[in-house]
């Protein structure tokens, strides 16, 4: 019999029963909460007089609507919008209500949901984690089973800790070899989703192996798992390994004592036996992966930064002729127009995708003596929780932002997408470290471009897009 794959071994230790109809009851082992898709998961909740089957099993925070700015230090009653402000307070009142562990707004531990939870070590090898949204998957960087769930999923879990699902196909994207410096995680995600597209993963739990991965510290998987969702896959993992258990080591959700050392034992057999077989591989040599930039309106629209925005009369499939003739127009850009030209308005360095400790360091490293250009607007950095900000500013990296002319801000989701006040005008071009770049996503009429925070810093101060590998060469 061929060995199993990661996922194979994750789904066995948690399907409690297969239905007929081929799909299959599995147990939740976190649940993780925010104030968007939660409101009426509750309300469905007190409607049906249940409590949550597994009150310890939740851990909410909000962060899609919570303010950036320092004044949101006068409390959630000060939040200007009042959608936002509702929501936010409905959150409170349901986990007040149901007895649910909550990071509240000026908690120092309140952050994005996917930056908190690992954080915290509330997301450990081997679970199953869920959350009402879609990218969940970057839990999966811990040897998890994580995906995203939908409100009445949300509902389901609370009450009875399990999910219907169905068995996925198993795939593998191979990174060997060394990525150049200054290339990151995010660019390597980006050259993948460039490769597959965003369909490319569609029906497959999607597991990322190779030299390159297993080099990668923590941050960066969270990173790649995080948009394994945009290459379509729910599903984004990468096996345990010691960088895994040392990162979990100590978080306060993390076993302690005689639990700890079973619990390492267990984890280790959390990796893809050698002859596991994967319905779909592909793979990518590292030493080929440039720094990436987005120029359309898919993530998967997107190219090494020294190349020139495509032409359209150039294709000859008239479907993607007419995608990219229209992503050329909502995005302001010529054909063949080369991504160095393409000028920032702003810059958003931000998310759960590189909002973490590593992604302020890489981003501060370039913005250090530097100043943002003067035809940039604005410039945020939004760490992703309360304890990376604090963190940052205990290594001093806040100063070297401000001092650069970016705006530090209070932890949240953010510019990532227009549910607060941080937002595009209609026609900016913003360099952004999130991980969608869908019309509108930052604001109507907004024009967003992925990158990794290296490279958002490196356009927030040459006010262009730029290989942010020349310009750390060139020194300061
Ligand atoms: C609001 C939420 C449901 C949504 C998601 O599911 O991903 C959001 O986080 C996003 O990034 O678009
Ligand atoms: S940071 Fe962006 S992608 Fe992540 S959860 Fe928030 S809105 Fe969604």
């Amino acid at each position: 019999m061929a060995g199993k794959t990661l996922y194979d071994k994750l789904w066995d230790m948690h399907e409690v029963k297969r239905r007929d109809d081929g799909s299959s009851l599995i147990y939740i082992d976190r649940h993780i909460l925010h104030e968007v898709t939660s409101p009426q998961a509750f309300e469905g909740l007190r409607l049906a007089s249940r409590k949550p089957w597994r009150i310890d099993a939740n851990i909410a925070t909000p962060d899609h609507n919570v303010p950036t700015s320092p004044d949101r230090k006068d409390g959630v009653e000060a939040i200007a919008d009042a959608v936002s402000r509702l929501q936010v307070q409905t959150l409170d009142e349901n986990c007040d209500h149901f007895g649910i562990l909550e990071f509240k707004m000026n908690d120092e531990r309140q952050g994005i949901v996917h930056v908190i939870s690992p954080e915290q070590g509330a997301t450990l090898p081997g679970m199953t984690v869920v959350c009402g949204d879609s990218h969940t998957s970057t839990h999966g960087a811990f040897g998890a089973l994580a995906h995203g769930i939908g409100t009445s999923e949300v509902e389901h879990v609370l009450a009875t800790q399990c999910l219907v699902a169905k068995k996925m196909k198993n795939m593998q994207v191979c990174v060997e070899g060394h990525l150049s410096t200054g290339v990151t995680a995010k660019d390597v995600v980006l050259a993948i989703i460039g490769r597959i597209g965003t369909a490319g993963g569609t029906g497959h739990a999607l597991e990322f192996a190779g030299s390159a991965i297993r080099d990668m510290s923590m941050e960066g998987r969270m990173t790649l798992c995080n948009m394994a969702i945009e290459a379509g896959a729910r599903v984004g993992m990468v096996a345990v390994d010691e960088k895994t258990i040392a990162y979990v080591e100590g978080r306060p959700f993390a076993p302690k004592s005689e639990h700890w050392q079973r619990a390492v034992a267990q984890w280790q057999t959390l990796v893809s036996d050698p002859d596991a077989h994967f319905d779909k591989v592909i793979e990518l040599k590292a030493e080929d992966i440039r720094p990436q930039v987005s120029w359309g309106t898919s993530p998967e629209m997107v190219l090494a930064v020294d190349e020139r925005v495509p032409d359209p009369s150039a294709e000859a499939d008239p479907v993607k002729r007419d995608s990219i003739q229209r992503a050329l127009k909502y995005m302001g850009l010529a054909a063949n127009q080369p991504i160095t030209e393409i000028r920032l308005d702003r810059v958003f360095i931000g998310s759960c995708t590189n909002s973490r400790i590593e992604d302020l360091r890489a981003a501060a490293e370039v913005a250090k003596g530097r100043k943002v250009a003067q035809t940039v607007k604005q410039a945020l950095v939004v760490p992703g929780s309360g304890l990376v900000k604090a963190q940052a500013e205990a290594e001093g990296l806040d100063k070297i932002f401000t001092e650069a002319g970016f705006e530090w801000r209070e932890p949240g989701c953010s510019m990532c997408l227009a549910m607060n006040a941080d937002k595009l005008g209609s026609g900016e071009h913003c360099a952004s470290t999130s991980n969608r770049n869908f019309e509108g996503r930052q604001g109507a009429g907004g024009r967003t471009h992925l990158v990794s925070p290296a490279m958002a810093a490196a356009a927030a101060v040459t006010g262009h897009f730029v290989d942010v590998r020349e310009l750390l060469s060139q020194g300061v």
